[in-house]
């Protein structure tokens, strides 16, 4: 069988209890994978009353026997175990120290007391020792060893059924059958005159015990016999825990695992002479043992090679089979501990259960959590990834970030039933909750960008709507330039609100932030107007003086005017200036919302007849120009206001001045120059007396040449030396001027020349002067009124204008003469 006694003395003769040897027997014979399926059985009798010889026959046992040649000695000290060999279910057997021993003597028998006792609450069989002669013997050697048993026996709180086997040594030929009865009688008076305690009073024999009794023949004597009857009685410990064996109704099992512990504890509670309470030391073996099994559990998973696979890898990402790879494990070891738990006490064996899951699932939630934060950022980011393609589908945004919603939780739900074990029920709600915040915030984000694309677009389109057309609008100012630009502004304001419309309803936005975005489009559009008119209002001189100069230089059919002598200059120079002065009434204010004003009569009124008559007929006080703001036109909208206008206008007739005396100086040069030929009777005779001179002339170019050549250098020099102007002052200082600028001039002329010669000549009709873009670059150096607005500074602006006007003043005082010299050229 291959099966070992490993015989070891648990307890040593001064009472101390051998821990280290039961671990190692306990182990040696795995007696705690046994559960509730074994048996103890201990011995107790007089002092070398062959208990050890009957031992080792009947359990094959290797228990020290006393050598029968050496005397009767004491050879068992305290209690030794040992395993009995081939029986089943596994047999646990105690050899104890014999009783009355010489030894030890009467004051020793305190230890007999502790080791009976001892053996009574651990064992399911105990087998009294006893010679047979003893039996009906008033001092039998066995009398005060059932004393104690029975003694020792009430202090077993509830003490489980123990089976009482009277093994009668050396019998005689008295059969058995005589012997019994005699044999229970002592018993039964024994166990009457045992002092009881109150509770136990009536109590039978037979409710703690089972009476058993068999008888051996000596060993010494007859010894094959003795050998047969112990190998038949050996048969009686086979199954001997089975329904009607020999413990088959004993009570209160310790289980196998729990063994070594539980004997160890009743030892030490006897040892301090306390009181045995056998149920609760139960409980408090099933505690400590179930408290053992559950951290035995707990260790095991901490190092369980799947666990801490599975919780590196959680650690890095996503695990799918989570719950159930977690769930298994924790089954495993739930298993184990139930498994070998399973016997001890069940109130216990439950709280222990319930504590070891407890910190199980403690242990393994972080790797749950961390899956839940894995999963909620999948959800996450299926949630974009959804939402973006949704969008690129043209699916309306409020749609779309309803069913990726849906979609992105009810996959977040199926990954939490993928990764939640059986074993615990925890929360995933918050995290729903949490993910649900995340989506939400993602989802307005992008809603925000959205919305935001769509005003810039809108803007974008509104600023190419209205921009350009304003522009071109005030580039043509006239009686109906602001309904053109409120005609414009409507059409295309109802143009992009439609559209915005139309690209919002997929938004499902509040009706107050839908109505925001509408005023703030309206706004914006107005704003680009309104930006635009400032602009303009800024540039307002240079498109007065190219308004006046297209009037001015122009005729009704835009064919550039020739200075003839025949213009009325006065009138077209008033309808040239009046070009103006609707050009500054329309930009002097904004006027989007239809609301009528004065500004141009006022601005006619007071600026079209002429400034010198203003000033003399108008007196400062009651100037309707001497005002910073409009009547009925609010600060924001007025552009310029009445004081900046006239100033302005001062400033544009100054800068137009010198272009009417051009116009002037020209038509004058023009009606002379027809008046300077000679009669036609003074050419037929030049003609006919210079006929020589021409023929020589024709008959050589190069005198020809010569003498244009001198011509054109004479009128030059006429020119440029104002000859006539100079001796109106008397020959004299005519002489003494034209002598010191003679050279300068002549070098001067002979320079242009040359560099005409290099360029085109400039046509005649038109001065340089009166070409816009000599207007633009004259007002381009002037400040602007966008930036000075709301108001100019009246001191820079008069003297600015002062300052050009010196300017022009020489200019015209030359105009003459220089008209003159450009038409010479
Ligand atoms: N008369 C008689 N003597 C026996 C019998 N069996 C054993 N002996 C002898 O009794 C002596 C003691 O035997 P043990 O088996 O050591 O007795 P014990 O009760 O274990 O002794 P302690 O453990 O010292 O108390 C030995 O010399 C045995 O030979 C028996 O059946 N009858």
């Amino acid at each position: 069988m291959g099966e070992e006694c490993c015989s070891t003395q648990l307890i040593d003769g001064d009472g101390e209890f051998n821990a280290l040897g039961m671990e190692r027997f306990m182990k040696a014979v795995r007696l705690a994978e046994c559960g509730l399926s074994y048996a103890v059985v201990s011995i107790m009798g007089p002092q070398s009353s062959g208990k050890s010889t009957l031992l080792n026959h009947l359990f094959c046992t290797d228990f020290r026997e006393m050598d029968a040649f050496r005397g009767r000695s004491q050879t068992t000290k305290g209690i030794w175990i040992g395993r009995c060999v081939g029986i089943d279910p596994c047999t646990i057997v105690m050899d104890l120290e014999g009783t009355d021993g010489r030894e030890r003597g009467e004051d020793d028998t305190a230890f007999e007391k502790q080791t009976a006792l001892f053996a009574l609450a651990v064992s399911d069989i105990v087998l009294i020792n006893m010679w047979c002669h003893d039996i009906g013997r008033e001092q039998a050697a066995n009398k005060p060893l059932l004393k104690t048993v029975f003694q020792v026996m009430m202090r077993l709180f509830s003490p489980r059924k123990t089976t009482l086997l009277f093994v009668i040594r050396d019998k005689t030929k008295t059969p058995l059958e005589h012997l019994e009865p005699v044999l229970r009688e002592d018993i039964q008076k024994i166990w009457d005159a045992v002092p009881k305690p109150k509770a136990h009073e009536d109590t039978l024999l037979s409710e703690f015990f089972n009476v058993e009794v068999t008888a051996l023949p000596s060993y010494e004597e007859k010894e094959e016999q003795f050998k047969e009857q112990a190998a038949q009685l050996r048969q009686r410990f086979v199954h001997s825990i089975a329904p009607g064996g020999l413990a088959g109704d004993r009570r209160g099992v310790v289980p196998a695992s729990g063994f070594s512990f539980s004997a160890e504890q009743i030892w030490k509670v006897i040892r301090e002479n306390k009181d045995l309470d056998l149920p609760a030391h139960k409980v408090m073996v099933a505690t400590v043992r179930c408290e053992e099994i559950a951290n035995e559990k707990f260790d095991h998973l901490t190092s369980d090679e799947g666990w801490l696979a599975l919780e590196k890898t959680v650690q890095s990402g996503h695990v799918s089979g989570f719950g159930r790879k977690l769930g298994s494990i924790l089954d495993a070891y739930m298993s184990e501990y139930d498994g070998e738990a399973v016997y001890f006490d069940e109130g216990v064996r439950t709280a222990k259960r319930q504590q070891l899951e407890s910190r199980l699932l403690q242990l393994v939630h972080p790797a749950f959590q961390a899956m839940l934060g894995h999963i909620r950022t999948k959800a996450l980011d299926k949630f974009k990834n959804d939402l973006e393609q949704s969008l690129k589908t043209g699916k309306g945004f409020a749609a779309s970030v309803h069913d990726c919603i849906q979609s992105s939780l009810l996959e977040f739900d199926q990954e939490c039933a993928d990764v939640a074990i059986r074993q615990a029920n925890w929360d995933t709600f918050k995290v729903r909750e949490n993910l649900h915040h995340d989506i939400e915030v993602h989802a307005a984000s992008i809603r925000s960008v959205k919305l935001s694309e769509l005003t810039t677009h809108y803007e974008t389109q509104l600023t190419a709507a209205l921009a350009e057309p304003v522009a071109s609008l005030f580039d043509a100012a006239g009686q109906d330039t602001w309904a053109s630009i409120r005609k414009l502004y409507k059409r295309e304001m109802e143009n992009v609100l439609s559209e915005l419309s139309t690209s919002l309803s997929g938004f499902e936005l509040q009706v107050g932030k839908f109505d925001t975005m509408v005023a703030n489009l309206k706004e914006y559009g107005r704003n680009v107007v309104e930006k635009k008119a400032r602009d303009e209002a800024g540039k307002a001189l240079m498109h007065m003086k190219d308004r006046f100069s297209t009037v001015f230089s122009h005729d009704k059919d835009s064919m550039p005017r020739v200075w003839t002598g025949k213009e009325d200059i006065r009138k077209i120079t008033k309808e040239a200036r009046a070009a103006a002065l609707k050009f500054l009434s329309v930009i002097a204010a904004i006027r989007l919302d239809d609301k009528p004003d004065r500004i141009g009569d006022i601005l006619n009124t007071t600026l079209a007849d002429g400034p010198k008559t203003q000033e003399r007929s108008i007196a400062a006080s009651t100037d309707p120009l001497a005002s910073s703001t409009w009547e009925e036109v609010p600060p924001k909208n007025t552009l310029i206001t009445p004081v900046q206008c006239k100033s302005l206008w001062r400033q544009f007739k100054t800068e137009t001045e010198f272009a009417i005396t051009q116009a002037i100086s020209a038509q004058e040069a023009h009606k002379r120059s027809n008046g300077m030929l000679p009669p036609p009777w003074a050419i037929v005779t030049i003609a006919i007396l210079g006929f020589n001179e021409f023929m020589m002339l024709l008959r050589n170019p190069l005198y020809l040449l010569v003498l244009f050549v001198i011509f054109l250098l004479s009128r030059a020099l006429w020119v440029q030396l104002d000859i006539s102007g100079e001796f109106r002052n008397g020959t004299l200082s005519g002489l003494l001027s034209l002598s010191s600028k003679f050279l300068p001039t002549t070098m001067r002329l002979l320079k242009r020349l040359a560099d005409e010669g290099q360029g085109h000549n400039q046509p005649q009709q038109t001065s340089p002067l009166l070409n816009s873009q000599s207007f633009r670059s004259q007002s381009q150096r002037q400040p602007s009124f966008s930036d000075s607005q709301p108001g100019i500074s009246s001191s820079s602006s008069a003297g600015l204008s002062s300052e050009i006007g010196t300017e022009y003043s020489t200019q015209i005082h030359n105009g003459e003469t220089d008209t003159e010299a450009s038409r010479t050229s």
